[in-house]
């Protein structure tokens, strides 16, 4: 039974690394009005803070005190939008490849799934609100309203992630990327606590051959249908 939602509807968009949750969010975020709560980069916080504290990425005890004293907060800058750390703008930091890799091991870490879970149900409780992330529609809100699994083939995400990281003066090769994206994938899928998957009345996306604004055009009309507000034509 969904919770009553005054500010809207709930909508999930989980998927593997590099299938487009990030970019389709925040477009659609735009198109409905929506807040776009990126809770990868809420685990990529959690891995900076880490990082800085000198706490092991295995000390459940360090990482649970570290994520009592955490707060994590989205602030809109124009199109964009900036990522606080206790009030601090970590928007770059937590985008390198270093913190990637250990956010990966930090996120499989209970403690952590356990505070930033709480977090997100209290960010997205009034509805209104897209997450992304790996457990939006199994572990955070199973009752979202509507909910997506976006994905793709390994060599096209590791294409796209290739892409942006040579923009970025990245000197990482194609073959490389795209088995950093496969390691990912088994570890988000392979870990005990909230693996990826998806969930049993999520529509799946699969965007290899789609472009973006293809991907847009079918999530937008899903949530509108789901609104009572028909296609957009
Ligand atoms: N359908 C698509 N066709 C082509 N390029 C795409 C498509 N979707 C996303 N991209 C590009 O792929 C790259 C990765 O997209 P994005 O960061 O949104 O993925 P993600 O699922 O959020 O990844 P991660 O979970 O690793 O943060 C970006 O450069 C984006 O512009
Ligand atoms: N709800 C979530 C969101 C993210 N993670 C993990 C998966 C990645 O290893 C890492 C960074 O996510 P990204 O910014 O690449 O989307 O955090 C998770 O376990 N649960």
């Amino acid at each position: 039974m969904s919770a009553v939602r005054t500010n809207g509807v709930i909508v999930a968009i989980d998927g593997p690394s590099g299938a487009g949750k990030s970019s389709l969010t925040k477009l659609l975020a735009q198109r409905l009005g929506y807040i776009h709560i990126d809770t990868g980069a809420m685990f990529r916080a959690v891995a900076l803070m880490s990082k800085r504290a000198g706490i092991a990425s295995d000390d459940d005890a360090g990482l649970a005190e570290l994520c009592r004293g955490l707060e994590v907060n989205f602030v809109r800058d124009g199109d964009s939008c900036r990522v606080l750390a206790n009030g601090e703008d970590v928007s770059r930091e937590i985008r390198t490849e270093e913190i990637g890799l250990l956010t990966s091991a930090i996120s499989a870490r209970k403690p952590v799934r356990e505070a930033l879970l709480t977090m997100q149900r209290a960010m997205g409780a009034k509805g209104g609100v897209i997450l992304e992330g790996r457990d939006i529609g199994t572990v955070v809100f199973p009752d979202a309203e509507v909910k997506f699994f976006l994905s793709a083939s390994a060599e096209e995400r590791g294409r796209r992630r290739y892409l942006e990281l040579a923009a970025r003066g990245d000197q990482a090769t194609l073959e490389e990327t795209i088995a950093k994206v496969i390691q990912r994938d088994q570890q988000d899928e392979g870990r005990e606590h909230a693996p990826l998957r998806q969930a049993e009345d999520a529509l799946a996306i699969d965007s290899t051959t789609l472009s973006i604004d293809e991907v847009l055009a079918v999530m937008e009309n899903t949530v509108r249908k789901r609104l009572g507000q028909g296609d957009k034509g």
